[in-house]
C-alpha cells in the first residue's frame, strides 16, 4: 500500500497520463467546490434541482436504464492466485485484467476533468479508520463521496503525515474524444456497455470502469470498505463487514450495541433507523451498510461505522416504514431513479399510501396510476436510492463519530426467506453463531441483476463483497471468536416469512425491537426461551406484544420450527459446504451435524411444536 504526499502525487500523474483528461482537479471538500460541481451536473442535465420550498438543496439523478444496479457479474478480484479468490468471486488473474485496464482506462477520460478525491472511511485520524483517494470522472461521483465519506483536506493530511491509501481508479468509461479527434456530445449520465469493478487484493487497489451507479463507482463502500478492507482485516485480525450499527438504551440505564448483516434490500436501513414502540427502549443509529470490527484488550469487539451517510433504497421507504428516513431527507439529498412530481418533489413506491394522479418516471416519462396499471411500469425504480448525510439522521446517536467504537453486545443475522426460517433464534455459543452466518440464504432483491425472488445462499450478506475464499472468512470469523474472552451474543432472525395466503406473518419494522427486546433478555439469561434444534426461541408468552394486535396463529407459524423443512435445509448446507471446497472449517461441518442430530431427535419427538 503507498504512503504519503509523493506517492499521491505520483498516482494521479500517472493515471493521468493514462487517461488523457482535459484536467485534473484536486478536491478539498469547500462548500464552494461542492456548489461549482452541482451547478455544472444541472447544465448538463445530469441533476434535477427539486423545489427548494419543498425540498432545499436537493437533486434528482435518473442513470441510464442499464445502470441501475452493482454489476456482480463484472466484479472481479484479482488475487495473485485463483484459489485465493474462492469459489464465490470472478476471478481474473492480475497480470491479465491489468492489460486489459490498460487498454479499456487509455484515453477514456479526453474531454473529461479528472478529480482527485481524497477520502477518510471512518472518522478522520480514528484508531479504526482508514484512508484512500479515489480518482474519477464523474462528478456525480465526487458529489455522492462527499456525502458518503469524508472527503478533501483532512483525508490529505492523513495522507500528508504518513498514512497508507488505498488507490481507487473509477471512470465512465465514456470519452468526449476519439482516438480519431472526434468531439462526442456527453449525455446525462455517461457510462459504458463494458464494465470492470476490479479488487486486487494484495497490492488493496481498486479499478472501476463503465458504471456510474453507487456500489460501482462510490469506491470508498463497497469496493473498499468490504471487498479490500475483508482482506486487510484478514491479515490484522479484524472483521470488515456488511452490517448495520445501532444502540439500544433502556430506561433503566442500560446500553447495548447490536449489529446485524442481511444482504442487499433486506432492511438493514430500515433497522438502523428503527424507532422503538416499546417505551422502555430508545434505538439509536450509528450506521446501516458497513461496520468495522476490531477486538478490544477488554476482550470485547469493538465496532465503528466507517461511512458518513446513507446510500438507501427509496422503494418501500414511508412513513409507516421508516419514518426516520422521511425525516433524514428533507434537505441537501441526491435522489437517483426515483420519480419526480409536477411541483418539483420526489415520489416512489411507498412514500404515501396512494400514488400522485401525475409523475415523471424514473426515465423521464409521463406517469399517472392508469398508465401503470396498464403497464405495469413503476414510477420509481426498484433499485432507486437516496444519498444523505448521517449527521441528518434524527436518531443518529451522538456518539456515531466515536473513533475509538463501541463495544458489541449482539450480532444478528438474517435473510429474505417466506418459509423454514423462524423470526428468531439465539445461538448457544460463537461456534453456532458462525454457522448462522456462514448459511444465510437469500431470496434475491433488485439491489444487484438477477431474477428477483429466487434463492441464493449469501453468507454473512457478503457473498458479493467479500475479497478472499468465502470459507477462509468463515475460518478467520470462528478465529476472531477465539480471540474474544467477551464475545457478543449471535442470533438468526427473520422477518419476512410469509404465510399460506402470501402475507408476510410478522408486521417487522418498527415492531422488530420486540425481538430486540426478547434476544437481550434471553442472553442475559432473564428468560428460558425454548432450546431447539435450529437455537433458542422464544415462546410466544416470552415476547413484548404489549400494544401489539397478532393472530396467535400467525405468532405460532412465525416461531415454527419444521424437522422436514430443516431436514432437507439441512441437506441443501451440506451440498453448499461441499461446493465450497476443503477449505470449509471442521467447526462448520460439526455445527451441521449438531443441527441433523438435534431435528433427528425432534422429529423422534412428535409432540414438539
Ligand atoms: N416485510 C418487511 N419488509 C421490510 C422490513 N424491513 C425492511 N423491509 C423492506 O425491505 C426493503 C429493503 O429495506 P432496506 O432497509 O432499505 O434494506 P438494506 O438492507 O438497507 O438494503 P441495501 O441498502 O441494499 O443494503 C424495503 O422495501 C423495506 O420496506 C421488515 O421488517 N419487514
Ligand atoms: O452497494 C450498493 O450499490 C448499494 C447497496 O448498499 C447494496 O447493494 O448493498
Ligand atoms: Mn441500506
Amino acid at each position: 500500500m503507498p504512503r504519503g504526499l509523493g506517492a499521491a502525487e505520483q498516482f494521479v500523474a500517472d493515471i493521468a497520463a493514462l487517461t488523457q483528461p482535459d484536467a485534473v482537479v484536486w478536491c478539498n471538500g469547500s462548500d464552494a467546490e461542492h456548489a461549482r460541481l452541482i451547478g455544472q451536473m444541472i447544465d448538463a442535465g445530469t441533476l434535477v434541482p427539486l423545489n427548494p420550498d419543498l425540498r432545499p438543496d436537493s437533486f434528482l439523478a435518473r442513470s441510464d436504464p442499464r445502470d441501475v444496479a452493482r454489476a456482480e457479474s463484472a466484479t472481479f478480484i484479482c488475487s495473485a492466485r485463483e484459489e485465493d479468490a474462492g469459489p464465490t468471486n470472478n476471478w481474473a488473474e492480475p497480470t491479465q485484467m491489468r492489460n486489459t485496464l490498460h487498454e479499456v482506462f487509455t484515453g477514456c477520460m479526453r474531454g473529461r476533468t479528472l478529480y482527485v478525491v481524497p477520502f477518510s472511511m471512518g472518522p478522520v485520524g480514528g484508531r479504526l479508520s482508514q484512508v484512500g483517494i479515489e480518482i474519477t470522472d464523474s462528478p456525480y461521483v465526487v458529489a455522492s463521496m462527499r456525502i458518503m465519506t469524508r472527503i478533501g483536506a483532512p483525508a490529505m493530511r492523513e495522507i500528508a503525515a504518513g498514512a497508507r491509501w488505498v488507490p481507487a481508479v473509477h471512470s465512465v468509461g465514456m470519452p468526449l474524444v476519439t482516438s480519431g479527434g472526434t468531439r462526442v456530445q456527453d449525455v446525462p449520465w455517461p457510462c459504458s456497455e463494458t464494465k470492470y469493478i476490479t479488487h486486487f487484493p494484495e497490492g488493496r487497489e481498486i479499478w472501476s470502469f463503465g458504471s456510474g451507479y453507487g456500489g460501482n463507482a462510490l469506491l470508498g463502500k463497497k469496493c473498499y470498505a468490504l471487498r479490500i478492507a475483508s482482506a486487510i482485516a484478514r491479515d490484522e485480525g479484524w472483521l470488515a463487514e456488511h452490517m448495520l450499527l445501532i444502540r439500544l438504551t433502556h430506561t433503566d440505564g442500560r446500553r447495548y450495541h447490536v449489529a446485524a448483516a442481511f444482504p442487499s434490500a433486506c432492511g438493514k436501513t430500515n433497522l438502523a433507523m428503527l424507532r422503538s414502540v416499546l417505551p422502555e427502549w430508545t434505538v439509536s443509529t450509528f450506521g446501516d451498510d458497513i461496520v468495522w470490527m476490531r477486538p478490544g484488550t477488554d476482550g470485547r469487539l469493538w465496532a465503528i461505522n466507517p461511512e458518513a451517510g446513507f446510500f438507501g433504497v427509496a422503494p418501500g421507504t414511508g412513513e409507516s416504514t421508516n419514518p426516520t428516513a422521511v425525516r433524514t431527507l428533507t434537505q441537501n439529498v441526491i435522489f437517483t431513479n426515483v420519480a419526480l412530481t409536477d411541483d418539483g418533489d420526489v415520489w416512489w413506491e411507498g412514500l404515501t399510501d396512494s400514488p400522485p394522479a401525475h409523475l415523471t418516471d424514473w426515465q423521464g416519462q409521463e406517469w399517472t396510476p392508469e398508465i401503470a396499471a396498464e403497464t405495469g411500469r413503476t414510477a420509481a425504480h426498484p433499485n432507486a436510492r437516496f444519498t444523505v448525510a448521517a449527521e441528518q439522521c434524527p436518531l443518529i446517536d451522538s456518539d456515531w463519530e466515536d473513533g475509538d467504537g463501541v463495544p458489541v453486545d449482539l450480532i444478528l443475522f438474517g435473510g429474505r426467506r417466506a418459509s423454514n426460517v423462524p423470526l428468531a433464534a439465539l445461538a448457544r455459543d460463537w461456534h453456532q453463531g458462525v454457522f448462522y452466518g456462514a448459511t444465510i440464504a437469500s431470496e434475491r432483491t433488485a439491489a444487484a441483476e438477477g431474477t428477483v425472488g429466487e434463492l441464493r445462499r449469501d453468507p454473512f450478506a457478503m457473498l458479493p463483497f467479500c475479497g478472499y475464499h468465502m470459507a477462509d472468512y468463515w475460518a478467520h470469523w470462528l478465529q476472531v471468536g477465539d480471540s474474544l474472552t467477551r464475545p457478543p451474543a449471535v442470533a438468526a432472525v427473520n422477518w419476512f416469512r410469509k404465510g399460506p395466503d402470501g402475507q408476510f406473518l410478522w408486521p417487522g419494522f418498527a415492531e422488530n425491537i420486540r425481538v430486540l427486546d426478547w434476544l437481550l433478555r434471553q442472553s442475559e439469561g432473564q428468560v428460558p426461551g425454548r432450546a431447539c434444534a435450529v437455537g433458542t426461541l422464544p415462546e410466544p408468552e416470552e415476547l413484548n406484544l404489549d400494544g401489539l394486535e397478532l393472530d396467535p396463529a400467525d405468532l405460532r407459524e412465525v416461531l415454527r420450527v419444521d424437522a422436514a423443512g430443516w431436514t432437507s435445509e439441512a441437506d441443501g448446507i451440506a451440498d453448499y459446504f461441499t461446493s465450497m471446497g476443503t477449505a470449509v472449517p471442521k467447526v462448520l461441518w460439526e455445527e451441521l451435524a449438531r443441527l441433523r442430530a438435534a431435528l433427528a431427535a425432534q422429529t423422534a419427538q412428535p409432540s414438539s411444536r
